[in-house]
């Protein structure tokens, strides 16, 4: 974490946070303080619930018991303090914006002022975050001809150039190949060192972040755990946490977990006919 943080406050507050549809219980209980700078990854098997808690932070789910609070504030609204980073969809290929239009798509209208000295400002900014995250050569480009990862460096820039003070990613690396992966989490993580931007990362894969990580919030069925990844992900803590034997092996720096995915019968279909209830 950076020695001088802009604030005190976190950049997120969790209280006594739960979330159930219907009678299935995604987690509840959760209390957790996300500093400002900190970098906290959150995994869990397929249906954990890491989504949805993104989104209660974004404040378009509503928690069944307990309060969030994000960068100083209620979640939700025109929050520009919010960068969010969605999880990745292909951009239909017939999509002609162009990659600086849709970087401007995450300016706040009023803060830079109408006229030609506001456009002029928000031009400025978006080339100024385009250039950070190496997408200067294809930011004239229509968005849907470019690769996938040059998207996801765009869809960074995004959330990004409203200047967030907390920064929610839901699998920002998915379907992007190594080299790809291991620039966009240096992006995000220079972001979180250079500005104390407080970085939720959802993942279901640690290794390509494992060395930004400061802390984890592991979910599994119903429970969870908070933590450093040396304290997390062991092979004691997780056992508990699956409710089986499960080994956690560290080979060369990285980590691999065996028996986790055979002790979840991850073949439930995800419903979402159910609404949160509060
Ligand atoms: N509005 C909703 N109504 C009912 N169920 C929902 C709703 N939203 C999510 N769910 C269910 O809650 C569970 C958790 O979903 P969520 O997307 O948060 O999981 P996740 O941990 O992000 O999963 P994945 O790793 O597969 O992306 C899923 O089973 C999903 O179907």
């Amino acid at each position: 974490m950076p020695a001088s943080l802009p604030e005190a406050r976190p950049a997120v507050r969790v209280r006594g946070a739960g979330l159930a549809f219907g009678t299935r219980t995604l987690w509840s209980g959760l209390d957790l303080d996300v500093e400002p700078g900190e970098f906290l990854a959150v995994l869990g098997p397929n249906g954990s619930g890491k989504s949805s808690l993104l989104k209660a932070l974004l404040g378009v789910q509503r928690l069944s018991e307990g309060t969030v609070e994000i960068a100083g504030g209620r979640p939700g609204g025109a929050n520009r303090a919010v960068g969010y980073i969605p999880q990745q969809r292909a951009i239909d290929d017939s999509l002609t914006l162009r990659g600086s239009d849709l970087v401007g798509l995450g300016l706040d209208g009023h803060r830079w002022g109408t006229g030609f000295a506001g456009m002029r400002a928000r031009k400025r900014r978006v080339a100024e975050v385009i250039e950070a995250v190496g997408g200067t050569r294809y930011a004239k480009q229509a968005v849907g001809r470019l690769s996938g990862g040059e998207q996801q460096r765009l869809r960074v820039a995004q959330a990004l150039v409203g200047d967030p003070s907390v920064l929610l990613c839901d699998e920002p690396l998915l379907s992007l190949d190594i080299a790809h992966q291991r620039a966009v989490s240096e992006l995000i993580d220079a972001r979180r060192r250079e500005a104390g931007t407080g970085v939720l990362f959802v993942t279901h894969e640690i290794n390509p972040i494992l060395q930004f990580v400061d802390r984890v919030l592991y979910l599994v069925n119903g429970q969870f755990r908070i933590g450093k990844p040396d304290e997390v992900m062991t092979s004691d803590t997780l056992s508990e946490l699956y409710g089986t034997r499960v080994e956690v092996l560290r080979v060369g720096g990285q980590i691999h977990i065996a028996g986790a995915q055979s002790a979840l019968c991850e073949d439930e279909p995800h419903h979402h006919e159910q609404e949160a209830v509060s």
